[in-house]
């Protein structure tokens, strides 16, 4: 049987790349690739497009719906990385931990929406409380969310890593305080909360990794759990997933570094608190669970592959 072909358009990106180091090796595929210099070239990205049995597309958002549209086939499969589909119809959510059969829903999609990085971190912690009506639905939550410059893409990676930036880049900031950041809708709907989150990021001076953090109190969640107990469902809901693990429950203090999984396409829940009050910390890499790590986690169940995804685990 002949190898799937896969085309990365936004190779040359910070999301494109990490894809590509992930599939370079790769046997089961044939990797479609396009000449540097013609990377924006509209002709050759549609040849390629449909020449492709599936496509990443790791561009800003008007650059991936242009793509969409340049597909001419009814064959061509696709996984967006780009916010432009994350709750559009006829898009499936990868975020295969939610689904109950991952295989089977990844296995039968066509256009496949890749989660944002905040929202994977908010959805790993919320969505299963959601569904297991441990959450009520109308809950007002709150979360903040920490991640390194890459998450922003080359424009931000370039700010950061220039020899004359101002003193601010030296220091975590503190964004999207208009309160709309482009993660809520997705935050929102893969929930099922009725409300989006109070929610801001912060970005600070370091490559990659994140920390997202949502925060409750015990006494408004169904059966009033402690943050152990909370601890302790979680860790049931993700039991056996090769990607997404629960720290033991600790009732020491701890420091929560935001790059702990940084260079791992994993991501490790901490749940923090006391009988009253609790708080859940993601920790993961925006380039691997955030991005490109659950991109080939999304491919290899659409194409039938294994679950997990291409870097250490
Ligand atoms: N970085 C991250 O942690 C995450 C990023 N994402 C999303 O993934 C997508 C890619 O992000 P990221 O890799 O960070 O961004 P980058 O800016 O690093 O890369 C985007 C790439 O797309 C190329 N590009 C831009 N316009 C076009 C076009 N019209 N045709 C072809 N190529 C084009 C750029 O070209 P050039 O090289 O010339 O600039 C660049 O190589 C975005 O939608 C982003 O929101 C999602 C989750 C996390
Ligand atoms: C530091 C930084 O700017 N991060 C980006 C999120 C990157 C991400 O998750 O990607 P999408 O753009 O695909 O949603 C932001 O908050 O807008």
């Amino acid at each position: 049987m002949s190898k799937p072909k896969v085309f990365i358009d936004g190779q040359e990106g910070t999301t494109g790349l990490q894809i590509h180091e992930r599939l370079a090796g790769r046997e089961d595929i044939e990797l479609l690739v396009i000449d540097p210099d013609k990377r924006k070239d509209l002709t050759e990205r549609k040849r390629l497009i449909n020449e492709a049995d599936l496509v990443f597309l790791c561009l800003p958002d008007a650059a991936a719906v242009e793509a969409v549209g340049l597909i001419e086939n009814s064959r061509t499969r696709v996984i967006d990385a780009s916010t432009a589909h994350r709750t559009a119809p006829g898009w499936v959510y990868g975020f295969p931990e939610l689904y109950k059969d991952p295989a089977q829903t990844l296995g039968a999609a066509r256009f496949v929406a890749n989660p944002g990085c905040h929202a994977t971190g908010f959805l790993s912690a919320v969505a299963p409380l959601v569904s297991m009506r441990i959450l009520p639905k109308d809950y007002p939550i709150t979360c903040f969310s920490l991640t390194g410059y890459s998450g922003g893409g080359k424009k931000m990676i370039a700010q950061y890593e220039s020899q004359d930036k101002g003193e601010e880049l030296y220091s975590p900031r503190v964004y999207g305080t208009t309160l709309k950041h482009k993660h809520l809708p997705e935050m929102q709907r893969i929930s099922g909360l009725d409300n989006p989150p109070v929610f801001t990021p912060v970005v600070d001076d370091y490559y990659k990794g994140m920390a997202t953090t949502v925060f409750f109190h015990n006494r408004y969640l169904v059966g009033q759990p402690t943050a152990k107990e909370l601890g302790l469902i979680l860790m049931t809901y993700y039991a056996n997933q090769p990607l997404i693990s629960v720290a033991p429950y600790s009732e020491e203090p701890a420091y929560l570094a935001a790059n702990t999984l940084a260079g791992t396409d994993r991501l490790e829940l901490t749940v923090s608190g006391h009988e009253g009050q609790a708080i859940v910390t993601a920790r993961f890499d925006n380039l691997g669970k955030g991005a490109s790590g659950a991109a080939v986690q999304n491919m290899n169940l659409m194409l039938g592959f294994e679950m997990t995804a291409g870097l250490a685990l």
